[in-house]
């Protein structure tokens, strides 16, 4: 492929600024607004979900699934702060990382409920040296104690204790990421806990789970450092007809306990968008907390593209002004292909929708639905569509150091040959 010239980038840009502006829209200033959205990398795209508590750690229970053998998995924490570096590279702007519990540094044995923030102190150093914040996730998959499928909701007390103190234990590594970073982690708390046939009480899980949480979040801590949230589900493989910690629950949870929400994109019906639910939940949440996904029929988790449905998302975060409210994750794990341009298709999709929401002319389009004239309303629509968004998109990549159209692409290949066809 011929590398497109800084000359054309700029000559490009050039006219794209200025049918922008014949619409009213600053180009330069949906740039700067973009740079400053970060994305959180979710690391687990890295290792399949694996985690690095022992050398054969599979990823089981849970509902959920990677599918692939794709070669080149990270199989240490060190490998995959190597695969994040280098998807970080090809992504323009500034961004954040991720974690599972289960991705600590743990050089031993190291229980769920014993996880301290120094099992993570090198990935700290790793964030703290590349000014990058870092996220957190509780693990309640891959282990003994949830492979009757119940965690935090457990009918064994000593279960669910355990499982509360991994929720405890998880808020604490929180807390030292958002000191040692400057800048709040968001702890998220996901759980599996289900039912595979339909049960006779769907009652006592959820108060259970009510009181396990509570119990989690007893201690207040500084938001300045950590911030909680909790992600409700459908469905999970294998726990098709009843999930605990549902999206009624979470939302009641969430809204009277002041903590975040988070909707992951993939675990609603296939029939129903997120798109249309943020609205909605920001009119009574401070804070919420986004996994972007992309469920193919079911939560498939699959690599992110500019869908229709991105777009709309990302059009209702910039038209509401909630992108200060929302904190933008990714949540996706393909192990069909290679691992870092798993990354880095999900993020560039992601940064390409936000850049085409804030180069809408909102408030005209605004103004047509204000006075009802429908007409102009979707004929600027439909327009819009093909004006030359690839260009700015192209000079913001260029501006950002970031390689330009799929130059990345050879990179990825060449870090595919030298380092990830050499693991095992
Ligand atoms: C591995 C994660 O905890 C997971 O992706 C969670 O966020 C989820 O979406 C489960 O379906
Ligand atoms: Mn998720």
């Amino acid at each position: 492929m011929q590398p497109i010239t800084t000359q054309q980038i700029e000559a490009g840009y050039a006219l794209a600024k200025e049918r922008y502006a014949a619409l009213g829209v600053d180009t330069e200033a949906a740039m700067t607004a973009l740079a400053a959205i970060p994305i959180a990398l979710h690391a687990w795209q890295g290792d399949d979900v694996r985690g690095f508590e022992s050398a054969d750690a599979q990823l089981t229970g849970g509902g959920i699934q990677a599918t692939g053998n794709y070669p080149g998995r990270a199989r240490t924490a060190d490998e995959l702060r190597a695969d994040l570096d280098q998807a970080l590279r090809l992504i323009p702007g500034k961004h954040r990382v991720n974690l599972q519990a289960i991705q600590g540094d743990f050089g031993g044995k190291v229980e769920r409920n014993n996880m301290r923030p120094e099992h993570f102190s090198r990935w700290m150093d790793w964030a703290k040296e590349r000014g990058l914040g870092l996220d957190f996730n509780p693990s309640y998959f891959s282990h003994p104690k949830a492979d009757d499928g119940f965690t935090l909701t457990s009918r064994d007390e000593g279960n669910r204790q355990f499982w509360i103190e991994h929720g405890i234990a998880s808020r604490k590594i929180g807390e030292a990421f958002g000191k040692a970073l400057g800048t709040p982690c968001v702890t998220n708390i996901w759980i599996p806990d289900g039912s595979k046939d339909i049960p006779v009480d769907r009652k006592s899980p959820r108060e259970l789970l009510a009181r396990s949480l509570d119990a989690i979040l007893a201690e207040k801590l500084d938001s300045r450092y950590n911030l909680d949230a909790v992600e409700g589900k459908l469905f999970g493989l294998g726990l098709e007809s009843y999930t605990a910690g549902s999206h009624e629950f979470y939302l009641g949870y969430a809204v009277t306990r002041k903590i975040l929400l988070c909707y992951d994109t993939g675990h609603f019906h296939p029939t129903e968008v997120v798109s249309d639910k943020l609205s909605a939940a920001l009119t009574f949440l401070d804070q919420m907390l986004l996994h972007i996904s992309r469920g193919v029929r079911w939560d498939s988790d699959h690599v992110v593209i500019l869908s229709d449905e991105l777009q709309a998302i990302a059009q209702e975060l910039v038209r509401g002004k909630y992108l200060n409210r929302v904190h933008i994750s990714l949540d996706f794990f393909d192990a069909s292909m290679n691992r870092v341009a798993a990354w880095v298709i999900g993020a560039r999709s992601m940064l390409k929708a936000l850049l085409l929401a804030l180069l809408e002319p909102f408030e005209s389009l605004r103004t047509f639905e204000n006075a009802g004239d429908y007409t102009a309303r979707l004929a600027m629509l439909e327009e819009l569509k093909t004006l030359p968004f690839g260009t700015v998109w192209d000079y913001y990549c260029l501006k950002q150091s970031a390689p330009v159209g799929a130059q990345w692409l050879d990179e990825v290949k060449q870090y595919e040959k030298t380092v990830l066809a050499q693991r095992g």
